[in-house]
């Protein structure tokens, strides 16, 4: 006879819960999997009845399974959110093209507003011409300051409160282990935060924090969901690929192993006296400008694009200001 779910006692279970080894029906999969997503938003109180939130959309899993789930979330706890699909397109030929493609089908299918920004609208660069001129070292390095500010400036425009990226629990728990195998304090103290203020003051956070890849995966797949998988034609950043190996070994013997280490990471305390390094995306574009790897007029072009989000900002501050002290004139203060 098959072995029913462990939740509900009355389905037969068709799925064994990476997280945990249960045993679980479809339904209550999808059930404890939403859940623990929603204690994750309100133990942390991530938003407030009224923001405006941008989903980071790449098209990938991780993204379109976040979508997919904070849609769910906002329509079933009345959360309040104004939801916004935002995406980047770092002009990347035989990628970027096909996974919006992805995005603008979610966008229909979740039927939630959709802004594309691009780097060559945003910088006159494509990371397909700076590649041409960079070459692949430090490729992914680049393309990553220029898609955080890129979202920065696209939730500008939009005047977003709030962006949310689908970095998962196995995400973090690599970032702790690199940054412990790099010696870098300054980052380990940070990479375990669920929400952080970027330069330009929008809250930025992950509500996949503790959300296991596989169990993305799972979700994605059994729920059908429309997405994209292929991997950037430019090469993967290989010091990640293996903490990640790594982390699938240990996960592997002990599942419990992904979450142990980002409590791990979250208990760091850093020492008076331990001497952190400059941080910021100024002083990595001074490095870089330093050895040779960044043409002047793209670092240029990143420092002024970093002083118009934080002028935008201000400007959406200052109206956010005004309009939340609006808000509580009326009693609107739900946090979640
Ligand atoms: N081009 C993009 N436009 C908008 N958001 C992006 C883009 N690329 C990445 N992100 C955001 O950053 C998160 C982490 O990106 P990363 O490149 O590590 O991809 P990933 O782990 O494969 O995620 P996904 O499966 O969503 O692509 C994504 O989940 C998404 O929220």
């Amino acid at each position: 006879m098959s072995r029913l779910c462990v939740i509900c006692k009355e389905e037969r279970a068709s799925v064994k819960r990476p997280k945990t080894g249960e045993k679980l029906c479809r339904n209550c999969f999808y059930h404890i999997f939403e859940t623990e997503v929603h204690c994750t938003i309100t133990d942390n109180k991530l938003f407030k009845s009224g923001d405006r939130v941008a989903i980071a959309a790449s098209g990938g899993k991780d993204s379109t399974v976040l979508a997919h789930v904070m849609k769910t979330l906002n329509d079933r706890y009345d959360y309040g959110l104004d939801l916004f699909l935002l995406s980047v397109d770092e002009g990347i030929t035989g990628y970027r093209d096909d996974s919006l493609e992805t995005v603008k089908r979610n966008q229909q299918q979740y039927n939630l507003p959709l802004k594309i920004v691009s780097y060559s609208e945003l910088y006159g660069w494509t990371m397909d011409e700076i590649v041409k001129e960079v070459g692949l070292k430090n490729n992914c390095t680049f393309c990553g300051v220029f898609r955080r500010q890129a979202l920065d400036r696209g939730a500008v425009m939009l005047n977003i409160d709030h962006i949310v990226t689908g970095h998962n629990a196995d995400d973090i728990a690599e970032t702790v282990l690199m940054n412990i195998l790099r010696g870098d304090i300054a980052r380990l103290e940070r990479c375990t935060e669920i929400c952080t203020t970027g330069d330009g003051r929008i809250r930025r956070s992950k509500p996949f924090k503790y959300a296991y890849e596989k169990e993305i995966v799972m979700y994605a797949y059994f729920k059908k969901l429309d997405y994209f998988s292929t991997e950037c034609v430019y090469s993967p950043n290989s010091y990640r690929g293996h903490a990640r190996a790594f982390l699938k070994d240990l996960e592997a013997i002990r599942p419990s192993a992904i979450i142990d280490i980002i409590y791990s990471g979250e208990a760091f305390q850093i020492k008076q006296d331990v001497k952190l390094p400059t941080q910021g995306a100024e002083s990595w574009i001074a490095e870089r400008k330093i050895h040779g790897e960044m043409p002047e007029n793209i670092a240029t072009m990143l420092h002024f694009d970093q002083l118009q989000i934080e002028e935008g900002s201000r400007k959406n501050e200052s109206d956010k200001d005004k309009k939340r002290e609006e808000g509580e004139e009326k009693g609107e203060k739900n946090e979640w």
